[in-house]
Protein backbone atom coordinates (compact mmCIF):
# COMPACT_ATOMS: atom_id res chain seq x y z
CA UNK A 1 0.00 0.00 0.00
CA UNK A 2 0.88 3.59 -1.19
CA UNK A 3 3.10 5.39 1.86
CA UNK A 4 0.39 8.58 3.05
CA UNK A 5 1.95 11.96 4.15
CA UNK A 6 0.20 14.83 5.64
CA UNK A 7 1.30 18.69 4.34
CA UNK A 8 0.80 21.53 5.35
CA UNK A 9 0.57 24.25 2.61
CA UNK A 10 0.22 27.96 2.47
CA UNK A 11 -1.07 30.36 0.20
CA UNK A 12 0.08 33.52 1.30
CA UNK A 13 -1.84 36.33 -0.12
CA UNK A 14 -1.17 40.09 -0.20
CA UNK A 15 -2.30 43.11 -1.71
CA UNK A 16 -4.08 40.19 -4.61
CA UNK A 17 -0.57 38.74 -4.94
CA UNK A 18 0.32 35.50 -4.02
CA UNK A 19 4.00 34.40 -2.57
CA UNK A 20 5.06 30.85 -4.30
CA UNK A 21 8.44 28.96 -3.82
CA UNK A 22 9.63 26.71 -6.58
CA UNK A 23 10.41 23.52 -5.74
CA UNK A 24 14.64 22.66 -6.03
CA UNK A 25 15.11 20.26 -9.15
CA UNK A 26 15.89 16.87 -7.24
CA UNK A 27 12.89 16.86 -5.05
CA UNK A 28 9.35 15.16 -5.53
CA UNK A 29 7.55 17.07 -8.16
CA UNK A 30 10.88 19.59 -8.53
CA UNK A 31 11.03 22.05 -10.69
CA UNK A 32 6.99 23.01 -10.54
CA UNK A 33 6.07 26.19 -8.33
CA UNK A 34 3.74 25.35 -5.01
CA UNK A 35 2.61 26.61 -2.00
CA UNK A 36 5.40 26.89 0.75
CA UNK A 37 4.97 24.40 3.25
CA UNK A 38 5.88 20.79 3.89
CA UNK A 39 5.49 17.76 6.03
CA UNK A 40 3.55 17.61 9.27
CA UNK A 41 5.51 16.11 11.90
CA UNK A 42 4.12 13.55 14.75
CA UNK A 43 2.55 15.58 17.62
CA UNK A 44 1.82 18.62 15.40
CA UNK A 45 -1.56 20.54 14.47
CA UNK A 46 -1.85 21.27 10.88
CA UNK A 47 -1.00 24.91 11.97
CA UNK A 48 1.98 24.47 13.90
CA UNK A 49 3.44 22.92 11.43
CA UNK A 50 2.71 25.10 8.74
CA UNK A 51 4.29 28.17 10.84
CA UNK A 52 7.35 26.01 11.23
CA UNK A 53 7.94 24.89 7.70
CA UNK A 54 7.31 29.06 6.83
CA UNK A 55 10.33 29.83 9.55
CA UNK A 56 12.33 27.13 7.62
CA UNK A 57 11.98 27.84 4.47
CA UNK A 58 10.95 31.31 4.30
CA UNK A 59 12.00 32.83 7.50
CA UNK A 60 8.65 34.36 7.96
CA UNK A 61 6.44 34.27 11.01
CA UNK A 62 3.01 33.23 10.02
CA UNK A 63 0.88 35.52 12.57
CA UNK A 64 -3.26 34.72 10.85
CA UNK A 65 -4.25 31.38 9.35
CA UNK A 66 -7.52 29.63 8.40
CA UNK A 67 -8.22 26.12 6.38
CA UNK A 68 -8.92 26.80 2.72
CA UNK A 69 -9.10 23.17 1.23
CA UNK A 70 -8.43 19.70 2.59
CA UNK A 71 -7.63 16.76 -0.36
CA UNK A 72 -5.50 13.84 -0.94
CA UNK A 73 -4.02 12.62 -3.74
CA UNK A 74 -1.95 9.41 -5.27
CA UNK A 75 0.81 9.85 -6.57
CA UNK A 76 2.58 6.70 -8.23
CA UNK A 77 5.36 6.68 -5.11
CA UNK A 78 3.31 7.79 -2.67
CA UNK A 79 -0.01 9.29 -1.04
CA UNK A 80 -0.51 13.06 -0.14
CA UNK A 81 -2.53 14.41 2.18
CA UNK A 82 -2.69 18.31 1.79
CA UNK A 83 -3.88 20.95 3.66
CA UNK A 84 -4.01 24.23 2.43
CA UNK A 85 -3.60 27.29 4.98
CA UNK A 86 -4.53 30.85 3.81
CA UNK A 87 -1.94 33.10 5.35
CA UNK A 88 -3.14 36.70 5.40
CA UNK A 89 -0.27 38.03 7.71
CA UNK A 90 3.14 37.20 8.86
CA UNK A 91 5.73 39.00 9.88
CA UNK A 92 8.96 39.21 8.69
CA UNK A 93 10.99 39.52 4.68
CA UNK A 94 10.36 36.16 2.58
CA UNK A 95 13.43 34.59 1.31
CA UNK A 96 14.30 31.39 -0.31
CA UNK A 97 16.37 29.95 3.12
CA UNK A 98 17.14 26.42 1.05
CA UNK A 99 18.19 28.21 -2.41
CA UNK A 100 14.22 28.22 -3.83
CA UNK A 101 13.28 30.79 -5.80
CA UNK A 102 10.69 32.60 -3.88
CA UNK A 103 8.30 35.30 -6.05
CA UNK A 104 5.19 37.19 -5.63
CA UNK A 105 2.58 36.51 -8.22
CA UNK A 106 -1.21 38.09 -9.19
CA UNK A 107 -3.68 35.29 -9.39
CA UNK A 108 -3.79 35.37 -13.10
CA UNK A 109 0.11 34.62 -13.08
CA UNK A 110 -0.25 32.38 -10.86
CA UNK A 111 -2.85 29.97 -12.84
CA UNK A 112 -0.60 29.84 -15.94
CA UNK A 113 2.61 28.72 -14.09
CA UNK A 114 3.15 24.64 -13.45
CA UNK A 115 2.22 22.88 -10.09
CA UNK A 116 1.90 19.54 -8.71
CA UNK A 117 -0.36 17.36 -10.30
CA UNK A 118 -2.55 17.38 -6.60
CA UNK A 119 -2.79 20.67 -6.75
CA UNK A 120 -5.63 20.88 -9.49
CA UNK A 121 -8.44 21.41 -7.18
CA UNK A 122 -7.09 24.54 -4.54
CA UNK A 123 -6.16 25.78 -7.91
CA UNK A 124 -9.86 25.80 -8.60
CA UNK A 125 -10.96 26.91 -6.19
CA UNK A 126 -8.48 29.74 -6.17
CA UNK A 127 -10.14 30.79 -9.60
CA UNK A 128 -13.19 30.64 -8.67
CA UNK A 129 -13.52 33.36 -5.43
CA UNK A 130 -13.10 37.01 -5.56
N1 LIG B 1 4.61 22.33 0.01
C1 LIG B 1 3.84 21.80 -0.92
N2 LIG B 1 3.91 20.47 -1.19
C2 LIG B 1 3.09 19.99 -2.15
C3 LIG B 1 2.19 20.83 -2.86
N3 LIG B 1 1.52 20.06 -3.76
C4 LIG B 1 1.97 18.79 -3.64
O1 LIG B 1 1.60 17.81 -4.27
N4 LIG B 1 2.94 18.74 -2.66
C5 LIG B 1 3.65 17.53 -2.28
C6 LIG B 1 5.05 17.44 -2.81
C7 LIG B 1 5.75 16.59 -1.76
O2 LIG B 1 5.55 15.23 -2.08
C8 LIG B 1 4.98 16.92 -0.49
C9 LIG B 1 5.68 17.95 0.37
O3 LIG B 1 6.75 17.34 0.94
P1 LIG B 1 8.22 17.94 1.03
O4 LIG B 1 9.13 16.81 0.72
O5 LIG B 1 8.39 19.17 0.25
O6 LIG B 1 8.24 18.26 2.56
P2 LIG B 1 9.19 19.13 3.45
O7 LIG B 1 9.14 20.55 2.99
O8 LIG B 1 8.78 18.80 4.85
O9 LIG B 1 10.62 18.62 3.09
P3 LIG B 1 11.58 17.48 3.66
O10 LIG B 1 11.03 17.00 4.96
O11 LIG B 1 11.57 16.42 2.60
O12 LIG B 1 12.89 18.18 3.76
O13 LIG B 1 3.71 17.43 -0.88
C10 LIG B 1 2.15 22.22 -2.56
O14 LIG B 1 1.42 23.03 -3.15
N5 LIG B 1 2.99 22.65 -1.59
MG1 LIG C 1 8.69 21.91 1.73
Amino acid sequence: MNKTIRVAAAIIERDGQFLLSKRLDHLHQGGKWEFPGGKIEAGETVEQALTRELQEELNITATSQSQFEQLTFDYPEKTVELHFQWVSEFKGEAEGVEGQEVKWFSKTELLQLPFPDANVPVLEKLKSIE
